[in-house]
């Protein structure tokens, strides 16, 4: 209810106070106080929704302020991609490095024909952008440049990606694994493994734990019937690979079932098991590289660490990607007779042309990413797209021998430089964690309450659930402070969980009150008066068939002043007929009561001597049966109401003298709950009761109508009779007195 029509509605009980104020003395003071109680109560419940709103809005800046404090920001990162050039004699003059802009120049002659005229060659000019280009073989630059800072941010819980992309040879896996000779040649991998294992060290109460897998992608597109195809487990510590692995995707996550996720405690023990996994990947013996790796490798570390402060302890689960890619070729290129370096190449340029293809979907923002054609892109997703922190060192040759391939390498390298991901810092949901940390939380809370009560004197203030005596303490004065029995202005505030008690009990009260006395001053303005019942209706008449009558004639029955019948025909008057109708004093004398017994004579002999008067007599009769019905019918249901208004009337009475305006204890309320129950009840009796009899009586009326009709009907149907015996007994008559003449 609005502030207005609330107020219009309190001016309206005013006003009906006033005007039925007579005889009751009090009433008048009952209202008024009655909206006295209902304005404090009103502005109790503002008072109380203000209050939760402000510890609400205070709860969730408190929450947002603890947000704030944890690194859990998403982040939108741009791909970083590094180039890194193979040491060389004999370096091509078309390549052209600019370091610090880490810029990439390349010098391509192309040809131009002229029509009809001589070839002419000029030289184009194609420039790349990186992030880094290194020329140096020194192996820690390398790390820091590419991989350091993914490091560190998987051990802030963001994961990240580290792969290698280039021509066969061209020193993908010596960047990812290092030279086997000398330590300080050692690459991204065991730098990486250094790093992980330095945190794990250095931070102790992080609680790091590391576990690892390893998977090669081998000859994924080769025809069914090879010994070895598909994806396969590394550390898998048999003679041989173990079988080959699916992928499954569950809800956008990737699960890999049967690959082995190993629990490692220290740097040698994970670079022994790498190690270990690197015998048994797949390698050929090519022409550029005599240990040619001929899968994609992947090796995947799962990083669990609590962060945050002491107090508010976090678990992140991040992961962190090293991939080493096969190296594309051309097939033209391979010596390789009996077939096999051919047929392994053929399936490696095909897996990398399906990730440029999905690298270009990406750059170009197309709806439709084939991330499933191939088994590298499916468990690339995450890496190229999704939540992830993603790196590629391109590898190139820097002869001119290979100078397709570079270019080739650094396009595939410009796409990547567009791509974007969102990385988030992987919170892990450990609900036993959460629950100690809340619980250690409440503890230092009520510590830290227990000391400023001491230091503000306050001893012995209680902090617990409030007892069922306290509550009834509680609930006592919340009355008397309504009833003003004892003058009571104040209840002193002692704790924060009795001021809430006290809401919840004042809201009690006020539900129960203001319920009731909107319910009682609704019922006062809005109970309708009573209905009068209608009056019984036992009509006028006679119900004996005896002399010229059709039955009883309701009491609301008037003859029709326009109801002339029509002349009578000549026939009729000769034998002295005359119609109901004619004034007497166009009557002779004398005449008036013979025609009238003859009339009556007549109507008797049509009602039961013709076919049609009896069948007319027959409907009457039934529909003044039927009448009488409803009319016994209507009468019961007067009484009915009347009933019900007596109790409505008495009820209201008692409502009124009991009290309902101010409330003394519960025991009344409860009381006069039961009274305003029956109240209700009567009241709807009393309207579904005055409903039926309103229908009642007009049916009442149609049947009313009815039966005249019918009367009108009999009574048309005799005078037509009667014309007609008045005819035939006139001519009889003459014919009579012509023979006594
Ligand atoms: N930057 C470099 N400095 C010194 N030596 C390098 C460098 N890059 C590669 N090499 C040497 O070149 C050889 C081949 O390198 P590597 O095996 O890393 O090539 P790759 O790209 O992995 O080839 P593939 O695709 O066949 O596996 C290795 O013996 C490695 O020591």
């Amino acid at each position: 209810m609005s502030a207005d029509s609330r107020e219009t509605g309190d001016r309206e009980i005013c006003k009906n106070a006033e005007d039925s104020s007579s005889g009751r003395g009090g009433r008048k003071h009952e209202i008024a106080r009655t909206l006295e109680i209902r304005s404090f109560f009103t502005a109790l419940s503002s008072w109380f929704s203000l209050y939760i709103t402000q510890s609400v809005q205070s709860q969730k800046d408190q929450s947002s302020c603890f947000i704030r404090e944890m690194p859990y920001g998403e982040c939108e990162c741009r791909m970083k991609v590094h180039l890194r050039m193979r040491p060389s004699s004999k370096p091509s003059s078309a390549l052209h490095f600019d370091e610090a802009k880490a810029m990439v120049r390349i010098d391509v002659q192309k040809k131009q024909s002229n029509s009809g005229g001589p070839t002419k060659l000029y030289t184009d000019q194609i420039v790349f952008s990186l992030d880094s280009v290194i020329r140096t073989i020194d192996q820690e630059t390398v790390f820091d440049l590419c991989a350091k800072e993914i490091v560190d941010d998987v051990l802030r819980g963001y994961n990240g990606t580290i792969m290698t992309y280039g021509h066969v040879g061209s020193g993908k896996t010596f960047t990812m694994t290092g030279g086997n000779k000398e330590y300080a040649r050692r690459g991204i991998i065991p730098r990486a493994v250094h790093r992980l294992f330095q945190e794990k060290e250095e931070k102790p109460e992080a609680g790091i734990t590391v576990q690892m897998s390893y998977l090669e992608v081998y000859n994924e597109w080769a025809k069914k019937g090879y010994a070895k195809q598909g994806i396969y487990d590394l550390l898998q510590r048999k003679g041989e690979p173990g079988g080959c692995l699916m992928i499954l995707e569950d809800n956008g996550l990737l699960e890999i079932p049967g690959l082995a996720k190993i629990p490692v405690e220290n740097e040698a023990e994970t670079l022994k098991l790498y190690f270990e996994g690197e015998k048994l990947r797949s390698y050929s013996n090519h022409t550029l590289n005599q240990m040619s790796s001929r899968s994609h490798c992947m090796l995947t570390f799962y990083i669990e660490r609590q962060t945050g402060i002491r107090t508010f302890q976090d678990v992140t689960v991040a992961k962190l990607n090293l991939v080493d890619l096969a190296g594309n070729e051309r097939l033209k290129n391979i010596a390789d007779y009996r077939g096999h370096l051919r047929r392994e190449a053929m399936g490696i340029n095909k897996s990398l042309s399906f990730l440029l293809q999905t690298v270009y979907a990406l750059r170009l923002g197309q709806d439709y990413i084939p991330f499933r054609h191939s088994r590298l892109t499916t468990l690339l997703k995450e890496s190229l797209g999704g939540n992830c922190k993603t790196v590629l060192v391109v590898c190139a040759w820097p002869e001119d021998y290979f100078l397709d391939e570079t270019i080739g390498a650094l396009r595939f390298a410009q796409w990547v430089k567009c791509l974007k991901t969102t990385a988030i810092i992987n919170k892990k949901l450990d609900f036993a964690s959460t629950k100690r940390r809340y619980l250690r939380e409440i503890s230092d809370l009520r510590q830290e309450l227990a000391l400023k009560d001491a230091l503000g004197g306050r001893m012995g203030a209680s902090y617990n659930e409030l007892t069922e005596e306290a509550k009834t303490q509680l609930r006592n004065k919340i009355e008397a402070f309504i009833t003003d029995e004892k003058e009571l202005d104040q209840i002193p505030i002692e704790n924060f969980r009795q001021v809430k008690e006290l809401f919840c009990l004042f809201k009690e009260a006020h539900v129960s009150i203001h319920d009731q006395l909107e319910k009682v001053l609704a019922e006062y303005r809005l109970i309708p008066p009573p209905e009068e019942p209608p009056p019984e209706d036992n009509g006028v008449g006679e119900l004996a068939c005896e002399g010229f009558h059709v039955g009883i004639a309701p009491l609301d029955a008037r003859p029709e002043r326009h109801a002339k019948p029509g002349p009578l025909s000549p026939e009729a008057k000769s034998c002295g007929v005359s119609m109901l109708t004619y004034k007497e004093k166009d009557v002779p004398e004398g005449v008036w009561e013979c025609e009238s017994d003859i009339r009556n004579d007549a109507f008797l002999e049509f009602k039961h001597a013709t076919q049609e008067g009896q069948e007319q007599e027959t409907v009457l009769k039934n529909k003044e049966e039927e009448l009488r019905t409803k009319r016994r019918y209507a009468r019961d249901i007067s009484a009915s109401l009347n009933k019900a208004k007596q109790e409505v009337e008495e009820l209201k009475k008692l409502i009124e003298e009991k009290g309902v305006i101010k409330p003394s204890n519960c025991a009344e309320l409860e009381k006069r709950a039961a009274l305003m129950t029956r109240f209700r009840f009567v009241k709807a009796t009393y309207h579904k009761v005055h409903k039926e009899l309103k229908i009642a009586k007009q049916n009442l009326e149609a049947l009313q109508q009815e039966v005249r009709d019918q009367k009108e009907k009999l009574l048309v149907s005799f005078y037509s009779w009667f014309d007609n015996v008045a005819k035939y007994r006139g001519e009889e008559t003459e014919q009579f007195m012509a023979s006594m003449a």
